[in-house]
């Protein structure tokens, strides 16, 4: 049986991507309560997980253009920075609203900016005067302090920890558990490792692991 819970005056979620990112994106729309129903689009070419309970979609099946007007959504749900892009783009291109999944449990200052077509999963906090550009994840318990900056598509992976005034630039990955000094920038498309200590400026598509973080050669 398909979800179709019953909530009126609410709206219709295309989550594309139906893999680990996938039901974590259903997750936390659901917790948002905001949609009567949630069907998936798969991103992967051959085969798609099952999820019990709802529709998925296979990419290359459908008819992107007519699948994605018919609903009021879409979410792009995949850790890859490089297909979020992508994919957000034929959205926009589409004219259909990219949704903003925000888990209830995340604490957002009101003077912080969220870009559309975020995932902000539980317990994240991004504080005040902060900004988060288009298509970011900020994964559970992550921390963004105030007066950050994640240029669009970014990845911050569960458990970081951002100093205030920390950049990172566009498309970069910030593995599990790392730190990011405050006051330091992160280049465009760089990677920094699981539990990196960042006390330097990196430059651009570089990756760096350990405490403190060094680029790997
Ligand atoms: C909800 C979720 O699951 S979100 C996803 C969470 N996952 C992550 O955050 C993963 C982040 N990824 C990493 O940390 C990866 O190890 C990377 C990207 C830094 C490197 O990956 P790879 O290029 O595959 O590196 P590889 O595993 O071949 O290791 C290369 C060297 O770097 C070292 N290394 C790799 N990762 C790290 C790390 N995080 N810290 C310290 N050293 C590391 C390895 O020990 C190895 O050293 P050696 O050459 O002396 O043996």
């Amino acid at each position: 049986m398909e979800h179709t819970a019953n909530i009126p005056n609410t709206k219709r979620l295309l989550i594309w991507g139906a893999g680990d990112q996938g039901t974590v994106a259903l997750d936390c729309a659901l917790a948002t309560k905001k949609y009567s129903r949630i069907d998936f689009l798969d991103i992967r070419e051959k085969g798609h997980r099952q999820i019990p309970g709802y529709r998925i979609y296979e990419e290359a099946k459908e008819n992107i253009n007519t699948l994605l007007p018919s609903y009021d959504e879409v979410i792009v749900a995949s850790g890859s920075n490089y297909l979020r892009e992508k994919k957000i783009a034929q959205i926009l291109a589409a004219g259909v609203p990219l949704a903003t999944l925000i888990h209830p449990t995340a604490v957002i200052s009101p003077s912080a900016r969220v870009s559309k077509g975020c995932t902000i999963l539980a317990n994240a906090v991004i504080n005040s005067n902060a900004y988060v550009g288009i298509g970011c994840i900020v994964n559970t318990n992550a921390v963004v302090e105030h007066d950050c900056l994640a240029e669009d598509y970014v990845n911050i992976c569960p458990q970081v920890s951002m100093g205030g005034h920390a950049k990172i630039g566009r498309r970069s990955f910030i593995g599990i558990g790392s730190t990011i000094l405050d006051h330091i920038t992160v280049g465009r498309e760089s990677i920094v490792g699981a539990g990196a200590v960042v006390i330097r400026n990196v430059p651009d598509g570089v990756t760096v692991v350990g405490v403190p973080a060094k680029r790997r050669l």
